[in-house]
């Protein structure tokens, strides 16, 4: 298989953070994917989008992001890469915002958004900044047994509503909150695993973009339109 290119998109917010965990997430891959069979690449501009594989949207300001991607003509391509071309995307954060078929809370005017998730997602949904916490959340995806993954929420959004006829898929918790949700190749968490040295869910993810390339893609469930 011809090395992966997994992109991370760096307009703002934790694009080092997650850049560095992929690096040492690819180290734990089970063999033949190792290291040498992915490269890493920050991604600004539409032909660096087309030259990846799978794409990461890291935290930070979701409205600043789709400012940002539309003055750079990255809006179009961005929702070609998800919902056409359905390549793996996770965005943590903003990036689950971005995501998303709809936001609440968000000013009048509304924002553009990216689109590939059918739910509506609630921004800010625990407050300000000063109001972030880390919690202990278990993700039965990362496999039976396994210890809870320590989340941590910046301002972090929720998915207040599965839409459409509820296709994407709960992959985890916070006591009534959906924090990570999933939907063929659209993946999404409120909090920041890019801010703990915990490897576990790049590892995770990595492992489905290989799975993915093997076959030829992961299955596109025609998601939401984005705003
Ligand atoms: N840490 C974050 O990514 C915050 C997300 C931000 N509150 C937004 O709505 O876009």
């Amino acid at each position: 298989m011809p090395p992966l290119t997994i992109g991370v998109l760096a307009l703002q917010g934790g694009v080092g953070e997650h850049t560095a965990l992929l690096r040492r997430a690819a180290t734990h891959l089970p063999s033949p994917s190792t290291p040498g069979d992915f490269s890493f690449l920050e991604v600004r501009t539409p032909s660096e989008l087309a030259q990846c594989d799978a794409l990461i949207i890291p935290g930070g300001e979701s409205t600043t992001m789709a400012i940002v991607a539309r003055r750079l003509g990255l809006l179009d391509p961005l929702r070609q890469f998800v919902k056409t071309d359905g390549k793996p995307v996770w965005g943590t954060c903003a990036g689950l915002v971005m995501l998303a078929a709809e936001a609440s809370a968000t000013k009048q005017g509304g924002q553009e958004l990216v689109g590939g998730l059918d739910v509506r997602v609630q921004r800010n949904r625990y407050g300000t900044q000063m109001q972030s916490f880390v919690a202990e959340l278990a993700l039965p995806f990362l496999g039976e047994g396994e210890r809870p993954f320590r989340g941590v929420f910046i301002r972090a959004p929720v998915v207040e509503e599965v839409m459409g006829e509820g296709r994407a898929e709960v992959m985890g918790v916070y006591g009534e909150d959906i924090v990570a949700v999933k939907q063929g190749n659209v993946f999404g968490t409120s909090f920041h695993p890019e801010l703990t040295d915990d490897v576990r869910i790049h590892v995770w993810w990595l492992g489905q973009v290989v799975e993915a390339a093997r076959h030829g893609g992961l299955p596109v469930v025609v998601g939401g339109e984005g705003a």
